[in-house]
């Protein structure tokens, strides 16, 4: 099976989104305001391009709230919503989650963050636990590098990798489709892929210029290592 590669952009534009289409990316990622009139339009023009194009549009939304989400997925129809995991219990109830998903239209499922300890942490975090409830409304979940609460308890964008054992357990354990991120980049998501064999792949702070732009030699250099370990997965390497 095609390993799936996201990439999430923290300033997104539709050239550099359309750049990404070109490049192999299978989902691009992006987070939007959903008071924001101007972000709202864009992310409705990259979703119609991206269809075209069979991209899949994972979006994220900023404001901590059920009915926000609810507006954004009707608004802009992305093919995930993207729940952040510092929401849960910060605006977003978790009994109200598997109601929005019946809600939402059948294009358009829940992206559920699991947050996984960081990499030599032996923090205690339920993430199996998580991914478990999640999975019985969620359409994916995507794993995500939490650092430790000395450390500001920080979850997404990190940079950070996170507990790949937890996480090779974590995959092994649900029946819906994960997405790998937290601190991956091109030198290292080819292991990830090998030792945890998730459906798919994320990477942020790795592929960026210090703008926030996405550096497109390094994206493309993300991909194609993906894609080298998916090749070599595929024949039992
Ligand atoms: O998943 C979250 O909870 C989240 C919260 C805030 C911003 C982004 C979030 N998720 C987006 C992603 O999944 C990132 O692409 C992921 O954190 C990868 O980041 P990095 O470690 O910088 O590659």
């Amino acid at each position: 099976m095609t390993i799936q590669k996201q990439i999430y952009c923290r300033k997104p534009t539709l050239s550099e989104m359309e750049r990404l289409f070109a490049l192999g990316a299978t989902h691009v990622a992006w987070g939007v305001e959903p008071s924001a009139a101007p972000e709202l339009e864009l992310s409705r023009l990259i979703v119609a391009q991206a269809r075209k194009e069979r991209i899949g549009t994972v979006v994220l939304v900023g404001e901590p709230r059920i009915d926000a989400l609810e507006r954004v997925a009707l608004e802009v129809a992305p093919d995930f919503l993207l729940v952040a995991a510092e929401h849960i219990g910060q605006g977003i109830d978790e009994q109200d989650l598997p109601g929005l998903a019946r809600r939402l239209g059948p294009g358009t499922a829940l992206m559920m963050s699991v947050p996984v300890r960081v990499a030599g942490s032996r923090a205690e975090l339920d993430s199996i636990a998580r991914a478990q409830r999640y999975q019985e409304f969620a359409g994916s979940l995507i794993l995500d590098t939490r650092l430790d609460p000395e450390d500001g308890a920080l979850c997404g964008c990190t940079g950070r990798t996170n507990d790949w054992d937890v996480c090779a357990t974590l995959v092994r354990t649900v029946r819906c489709p994960v997405m790998l991120a937290g601190g991956l980049s091109p030198s290292n998501v080819a292991e990830a892929i090998r030792r945890i064999r998730p459906w798919g792949v994320d990477a942020c702070s790795s592929l960026e210029r210090p703008d926030r732009s996405k550096d497109l030699d390094a994206c493309r250099a993300f991909i194609r290592e993906a894609d080298s370990a998916d090749f070599a997965t595929a024949r039992g390497a």
